[in-house]
């Protein structure tokens, strides 16, 4: 990445040039937005999964069908996986990574569902009350990866009710990774592992705790048992 962005930087003829602080700066953004959202958003889905050992059954009924026992989750199979996939979405849906995007500036006077915005005007769309709007969603607080089978609503920008990567122009220009991203790993950890609370520890007594932020990532670290469930020797080979 850095050597295309050097050569880019040394075409004369580009239409806006980038310097090397220009270089520097584009691969912070894409190790900032790309790493810790993806993580947090496998956190979430982990620390979700945990409290409801339903969703773990299902998940690992259709990876079993789907996947078999005898190899990993490869980026192929993910199309064959909605319940994974409804699993990612219901996840973005209670926890978005950025519960209130990136503030944008009103460029005229403009009236939004009878209120007024003046130029001029920084505007954040909380997605995170969109996303559990009891108007637009059945049990809102409730994590059931199901409301999605079926359902056509994405998490592509388009729909409004669900915006975790935001929409429009400045929208993550990431979406594409970030979500393939997800599926895969949690797929794999779901595939690979036995996952369950450490002895003693009940489902309540999972601290479910978010810090508010720019981000929304957990107060305490999720802790887990897990035991491997696929052949030995998928474990050691690289
Ligand atoms: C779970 C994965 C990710 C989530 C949930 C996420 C979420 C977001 C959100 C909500 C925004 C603001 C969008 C808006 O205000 O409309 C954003 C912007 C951005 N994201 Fe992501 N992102 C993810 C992964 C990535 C990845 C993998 C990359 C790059 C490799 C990336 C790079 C960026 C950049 C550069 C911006 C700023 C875009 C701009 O301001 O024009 N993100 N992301």
């Amino acid at each position: 990445m850095v050597d295309v962005l050097l050569e880019i930087a040394s075409d004369p003829n580009l239409e806006v040039q980038i310097d090397r602080d220009g270089i520097k700066a584009f691969i912070q953004d894409l190790i900032a937005g790309g790493t810790e959202s993806s993580a947090m958003t496998v956190e979430w889905a982990m620390s979700e999964i945990l409290k409801k050992p339903e969703v773990f059954a299902k998940a690992t009924e259709e990876l079993d069908h789907v996947v078999g026992r005898n190899r990993w989750v490869t980026e192929e199979d993910i199309l064959s996986l909605p319940y994974v996939d409804a699993i990612v979405k219901e996840t973005m849906r209670l926890h978005p990574v950025a519960p209130m995007l990136a503030p944008r500036l009103s460029r005229k006077d403009v009236s939004v569902d009878g209120y007024d915005i003046p130029v001029g005007t920084r505007v954040l769309v909380c997605v995170w009350s969109i996303a559990r709007d009891p108007v637009l969603w059945d049990s809102p607080e409730e994590f059931m990866p199901e409301r999605f089978l079926g359902s056509k609503i994405d998490v592509k920008g388009q729909d409004f009710e669900l915006l975790p990567f935001g929409s429009g122009r400045r929208m993550c220009p990431g979406y594409n990774l970030g979500l393939k991203v997800i599926q895969v790993s949690l797929a794999n950890l779901l595939h690979g592992f036995a996952w369950r609370l450490p002895d003693g520890m009940a489902t309540e007594e999972l601290n479910m705790e978010e810090i508010f932020g720019l981000s929304t990532p957990r107060k305490f670290p999720v802790e887990a048992v897990v035991d491997p469930k696929l052949a030995a020797h998928l474990y050691t080979e690289a």
